[in-house]
């Protein structure tokens, strides 16, 4: 089924911007925020709550088919902080959002995140687990990947985004 939108990931570790920028591109675009968390906890796809990492057990099966009918007809911003669930045929950008660790530091402790979900958050971003992920899924085409440490590099990059957006546009108008 060929889309008349595009449907975009914005992935990242957390604390590097998936949100703002999700919001901010949907403001521009036109494209509905999918906020993965919201859609774990409201449609309940998880398996109950992990105490030590303050965080749902996602099942990913039980996910997939909550958002399926609604995001093979485009027009997503899908915002989470893993990629590879989602199948190919659906999504036509990756962006993964980077930051500098002691940004990134600052973010996470100002949440009040638990040490080794912090941890581990950072070990992520520093081995750049979330580009990896997404080079591994998607064509390497697909994948951009956008520093998010500054409010300049935010705007930014979603002028960069908007101005794929346009361009799928023109590129799939029927
Ligand atoms: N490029 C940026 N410049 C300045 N501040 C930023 C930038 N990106 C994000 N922030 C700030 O960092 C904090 C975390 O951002 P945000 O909630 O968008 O991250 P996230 O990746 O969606 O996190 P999570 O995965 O936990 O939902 C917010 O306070 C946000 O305002």
């Amino acid at each position: 089924m060929s889309r008349t939108l595009p449907n975009i990931i914005i992935t990242g570790t957390p604390g590097t911007g998936k949100t703002s920028h999700s919001e901010l591109l949907a403001e521009r675009t036109g494209l509905k925020h999918l906020s993965i968390n919201d859609v774990v906890k409201e449609k309940e796809c998880h398996e109950g709550w992990d105490d030590e990492y303050q965080s749902w057990i996602v099942d990913e099966d039980k996910l997939l088919d909550a958002i399926e009918d609604e995001v093979k007809q485009g027009g997503y911003i899908i915002d989470w902080h893993a990629c590879d669930l989602f199948p190919k045929s659906w999504i036509d950008l990756v962006v993964v959002l980077r930051v500098d660790t002691a940004t990134l530091y600052d973010r996470l402790t100002e949440r009040k995140y638990p040490e080794v979900k912090l941890q581990e958050n950072m070990d992520a971003e520093i081995m750049e687990v979330l580009l990896q992920e997404a080079k591994e899924a998607y064509d390497e085409e697909i994948v951009v990947e956008l520093q998010s440490t500054t409010a300049d590099e935010m705007e930014s990059n979603v002028d960069r985004i908007v101005q794929w957006f346009e361009q799928w546009k023109n590129n799939n108008a029927q």
